[in-house]
């Protein structure tokens, strides 16, 4: 019989440790004397106690190397890592890079007492599984298959074991190795894809070790070693001579348990030997690593039945701790003050597992050579079997891997075909964003909240889009390749519409020209159209007047002919008034010479006056006729006198009545009508004065007639002011003139002069009456 081995490990701690260690001692240090909770016992002796100092070497040299060793032998060894989270047990089963876990150096010691032993050859399977909430894992499995369980059977021999538990046949410390990183690996995946807490689950490896050996194997091996490898006839001569082979087997378990932190810790207390309540309580901790502490207890106190049949973990490591197995506790503590209820359970759980006993003894089995070679040749064929399940499992996983790389490859596919489709949305956004920021390229810049800012006014943020690597910068540099495209189309058209601009510019100049040009010409127009009423008022006016002035030109040549005639009655006898005759004859060459002067004016004629002038030239003639007739005779003086005034007056009535016919014919639609028509009737008048006296005053009478003309009749100058204010005036009626009635002012006619000989007439009557004086 053997106590389970059990040793205590102190994790290093940045705090001050509360406990001492002395030889196979530990104990509360002198600043805990006392411990808290008035807790009883702190002071625990164990196989072996280990400093913060430690390496996983010296845990493995002497605690664990036996054990692993014994393996060989067909001994089952067991070791179990037992504490709080954080403790240090997973750094005790696998260390690290610098301080090798006892995992390890058990592989790397085995093998080599493998290779070492020449009487014998071994046969190495492993598994690797993880048990999370009562769930059995293969953590050799492939990650696909992880998620599926195993259950804990029993067999014949009321054996436990996990059925379809893959068993790695290994031959090598490399292979070993493989196989613990491929679990380690899978552990991972499980916290992180199956959110397995590692502080809540168990880890064990196992490692079934058979070795066999008889004399075949013996020789075999020697040779070997020594490299003279037997010839296949001499194998076969000395396969004759084997007679029976030693078998042994063994299983090595290797537990890193969960965080003892939620067992109970009192199972000492009577209370809580009531296992139902300890089930009950068990629900809401780790159940496996509650019961492992029931068993232990139990098993310690030798109390009877142990019920091993309540956990997973318990049915799998019941060889190790009711059978023949050598079992090694580690128990592993922190330093710090702050775990001290934690590190006192776990070393009360050490101290109980300390009691328990175990038989150890070694599995050999002493078979015939066939026996023998049935295993040798079912380890060859499960090696080869697991050799074909890796190949298979690797091709379906590959296999896997390359769907799973399909999909990823048709989702990236869609998305590119999505990010292009955004992409071309974006490009009437982007051509926009571009002639904004040309248009203002000048005038913005970037404020410190990445806002821009034109001519320090906010407009608005700068565009932002979606990054999604790599498709986004090509499809950013896609953008980039049509901005520059569109910059240039941009530069291009901008230049055609500067060469527009300036077109536009000078067409709209020469337009002001012509508008300037047209406004000239309309002033013009308006200024001859005026001119040209004004005209036309004024030939109207000067018509009219004309008759009037003819008819007084007629008066006054009939005056001139009375008075040549009264001359030439001086000239025959009668005295003659020289002073007198001079101011009469110059006042008649001053009314001939305004008589010729108006003739000149009268270069055209509208109204009907033909019948005025044939009126007076009818009179005229009559006397011219009556002239020479005075010529002939003596009578025609008595005409003169007598005679003429009644036709005189009798012409003038007839002249009078014709311009009232006139007269009456204007309309009177415009006022210089009316002016005319009172400058008529005022004549008319005039010549109702002047009839009586024309006789008898001729002279002082034509000559107060001329002077009232003068003075009443308006002057042309006159005429033409009141005519442009009645032009005024009209204008003011939007009476717009066109080129139509532009075109239809009568143009000027040149009459003949009439009576273009009066002049020289008078002069040769002056010439002859001073010739007569003479
Ligand atoms: N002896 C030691 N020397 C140096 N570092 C250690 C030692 N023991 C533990 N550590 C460190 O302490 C941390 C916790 O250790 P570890 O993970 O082994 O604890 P654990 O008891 O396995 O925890 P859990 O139960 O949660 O798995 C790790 O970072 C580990 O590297």
């Amino acid at each position: 019989m053997e106590n389970i081995q059990v040793a205590v490990r102190i994790r290093p701690d940045p705090e001050p440790s509360i406990w001492a260690l002395h030889d196979q001692h530990i104990f509360l240090n002198n600043q805990m004397r006392k411990p808290p909770n008035g807790q009883g016992r702190t002071t625990f002796a164990f196989d072996h106690c280990f400093s913060q100092d430690s390496k996983n070497a010296d845990i493995y040299s002497k605690e664990v190397k036996s054990l692993v060793l014994g393996s060989t032998n067909g001994i089952n060894g067991t070791i179990f890592l037992y504490g709080q989270t954080g403790s240090g047990k997973t750094y005790t089963m696998l260390g690290k890079e610098n301080d090798e876990g006892v995992l390890l150096q058990s592989f790397k010691d085995l093998f080599a007492k493998i290779e070492a032993d020449l009487n014998k050859t071994y046969v190495l399977r492993c598994s690797y599984f993880e048990i999370y909430n009562e769930q059995i894992f293969d953590l050799l499995k492939p990650s696909s298959k992880l998620q599926e369980t195993l259950q804990v059977n029993e067999d014949q021999k009321k054996e436990f074991y996990v059925k379809g538990l893959i068993e790695q046949s290994v031959s090598s410390i490399n292979e070993i190795f493989e196989v613990l990183k491929r679990g380690e690996i899978n552990r991972h995946y499980a916290q992180t894809a199956m959110n397995h807490n590692s502080s809540r689950s168990h880890a064990i490896f196992r490692l079934y070790v058979q070795s066999i050996t008889n004399n075949f194997i013996r020789q075999y091996r020697r040779e070997q070693s020594s490299h003279k490898f037997p010839t296949l006839e001499q194998l076969e001569a000395e396969n004759n001579q084997l007679k029976g082979a030693m078998v042994t087997e063994s299983v090595l378990n290797f537990v890193d348990l969960a965080g003892s932190e939620k067992v109970s810790n009192h199972f000492e207390d009577a209370e809580i030997q009531d296992t139902n309540r300890r089930v009950k309580e068990g629900q809401y901790i780790n159940k496996s690593l509650f019961f492992l502490t029931q068993v232990i207890y139990l098993k310690a106190e030798d109390k009877g039945h142990v019920p091993f049949r309540n956990s997973s973990l318990t049915k799998i490591l019941k060889s190790s701790l009711d059978g023949s197995s050598r079992t090694l506790i580690i128990l592993c503590i922190n330093a710090a003050a702050l775990h001290f209820d934690y590190s006192i359970s776990t070393l009360r759980f050490g101290m109980n597992a300390k009691k328990i006993e175990t038989k150890v003894l070694a599995n050999i089995n002493y078979q015939n050579d066939d026996e023998a070679l049935k295993i040798l040749l079912s380890d060859y064929e499960k090696k080869l079997h697991d050799y074909e399940k890796i190949r298979v499992e690797e091709k379906e996983g590959f296999e896997q891997q390359l769907n799973q790389l399909q999909i990823e490859n048709q989702s990236l596919q869609n998305r590119i075909s999505t990010q292009n489709a955004q992409n071309f949305k974006c490009i009437p956004k982007l051509f926009k964003e571009i002639t904004w920021a040309d248009r203002f390229k000048h005038d913005f810049h970037c404020d410190g909240a990445g806002d821009i800012l034109v001519t320090s006014k906010k407009v608005k943020k700068p565009p932002q889009h979606d990054c999604q690597g790599k498709l986004v910068l090509n499809a950013l540099k896609a953008s980039e390749q049509n901005r520059k495209t569109l910059l240039s189309n941009y530069e291009l058209v901008k230049k055609q519409y500067l060469q527009l601009n300036e077109c536009y510019n000078q067409s709209t100049l020469r337009m002001q020209q012509q508008n300037e040009q047209i406004q000239s010409l309309n002033l013009q127009y308006n200024q001859l159209y005026s001119y040209a009423s004004e005209m036309k008022q004024q030939l109207n006016f000067d018509v009219k007047q004309l008759g009037n002035q003819e008819l007084e030109q007629t008066i006054q040549f009939y005056q001139s002919q009375l008075l040549k005639l009264q001359i030439e009655q001086q000239v025959r006898g009668q005295s003659t008034n020289q002073d007198s005759k001079k101011e009469y004859d110059i006042e008649q060459f001053r009314l001939v010479e305004q008589k010729e002067d108006e003739v000149d004016v009268q270069q055209y004629q509208q109204i009907d006056l033909d019948e005025i002038m044939h009126s007076n030239l009818v009179s005229v003639e009559m006397v011219k006729e009556k002239e020479e007739e005075d010529h002939q005779s003596v009578e025609s003086e008595e005409f003169f006198k007598i005679e003429f005034p009644t036709y005189l007056h009798h012409s003038n009535n007839f002249t009078k009545q014709t311009i009232n016919e006139t007269a009456s014919q204007l309309t009177v639609q415009d006022l210089s009508e009316i002016n005319f028509k009172n400058v008529l009737q005022s004549f008319i008048s005039e010549m109702d004065v002047l009839q009586p006296s024309v006789s008898t005053h001729h002279k002082n009478n034509s000559t107060s007639c001329n002077k009232k003309q003068t003075a009443k009749y308006k002057t042309p100058d006159k005429l033409k002011k009141q005519s442009t204010s009645q032009t005024t005036i009209r204008g003011k009626q939007n009476i717009e003139p066109t080129r139509q009635s532009f075109n239809n002012i009568p143009k000027p006619k040149v009459r003949p002069r009439q009576n273009g000989n009066a002049n020289e007439e008078l002069s040769m009557l002056l010439n002859n009456t001073e010739m007569s004086k003479n």
